[in-house]
């Protein structure tokens, strides 16, 4: 459905988030000199440990937050404010939801704003809701669903807005291990189905590697930065327990015991 969209590569350069903690003294750097580029089409993985700064890189790559220094642009348009084309999926559905609206209307809801007639917004709802397993469940409300279905719902509501990049922060983080490891695999079908670049922030090596076609690993904060890119070759889908996938995990985990 969307596959005709142009696909942009995601730069950034020399990029510096700082904080002026009381406004006087040392700036303090949460993330320095941080230089990536993201191809368009390509779902990439930014791994590091809790706190080092991957939600303010993501935040800084949708426009919720400005940068200090340096550039950052996609297809060469420099950020400073949020986009349609930049969607964020967040790590709780229950916040970006509407829990007054039903399944349906919560997918058709920025549909709507953009004053869609009601039959298109039926035809793309239906699509998505379809993509991302939940046909049957349109006329529900958000509390009768489960964790994985709310989810399900955020991300059919952020792909009917056909964002050209979807920007997820640990969006499987609150769900149990089994719908977590369901999640994983039909968002790699949904990738490979609708063409989107993807950033996806985690801390779980296990999930940079089922997923990502390429892993950026950022150095514990503060001045963090990426320390390291790893292209993950393997075909989709993955499996944990293949001795290649080990190999990989091995790699990546003994960089954070440096
Ligand atoms: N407005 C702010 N002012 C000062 N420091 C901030 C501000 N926002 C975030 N920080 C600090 O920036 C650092 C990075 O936070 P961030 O949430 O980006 O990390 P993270 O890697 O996403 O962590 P987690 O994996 O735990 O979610 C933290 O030390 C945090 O305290």
């Amino acid at each position: 459905m969307s596959a005709a969209k142009p696909i942009h590569t995601i730069t950034i350069e020399r990029l510096n988030k700082s904080y002026n903690e009381g406004g006087i003294g040392e700036l303090h750097y949460i993330i320095k000199d941080v230089n990536l580029v993201i191809r368009g089409g390509e779902f990439f993985i930014l791994l590091g440990p809790s706190g080092c700064g991957k939600s303010t890189l993501l935040n800084m790559i949708a426009g919720f937050i400005s940068k200090t220094e340096g550039s950052l642009r996609v297809g060469g348009k420099d950020i400073h404010k949020p986009d349609r084309d930049r969607a964020v999926v967040f790590q709780q559905a229950d916040s970006s939801l509407f829990p007054w609206l039903t399944v349906r209307q919560n997918i058709e809801f920025g549909l709507k704003m953009k004053k869609v007639p009601p039959q298109k917004r039926r035809e793309i709802s239906d699509y998505y809701t379809g993509l991302v397993g939940l046909s049957g469940h349109s006329d529900k409300f958000p509390k009768e669903l489960s964790g994985g279905m709310k989810q399900r719902v955020q991300l059919a509501r952020v792909l009917a807005n056909d964002p050209e990049i979807l920007l997820m922060d640990e969006p499987f983080g609150a769900l149990d291990a089994m719908t977590r490891r369901t999640m994983q695999k039909e968002l790699v079908r949904i990738w490979q189905q609708t063409n989107k670049t993807i950033v996806f922030v985690t801390h779980d090596i296990q999930e940079a590697i089922l997923l990502g076609g390429r892993i950026g690993i950022m150095s514990p904060g503060p001045s963090s930065h990426i320390s390291q890119i790893y292209e993950i070759p393997l075909s989709y889908p993955r499996d944990v327990a293949a001795a290649e996938f080990y190999e990989y995990y091995n790699l990546i985990q003994s960089h954070f015991e440096e």
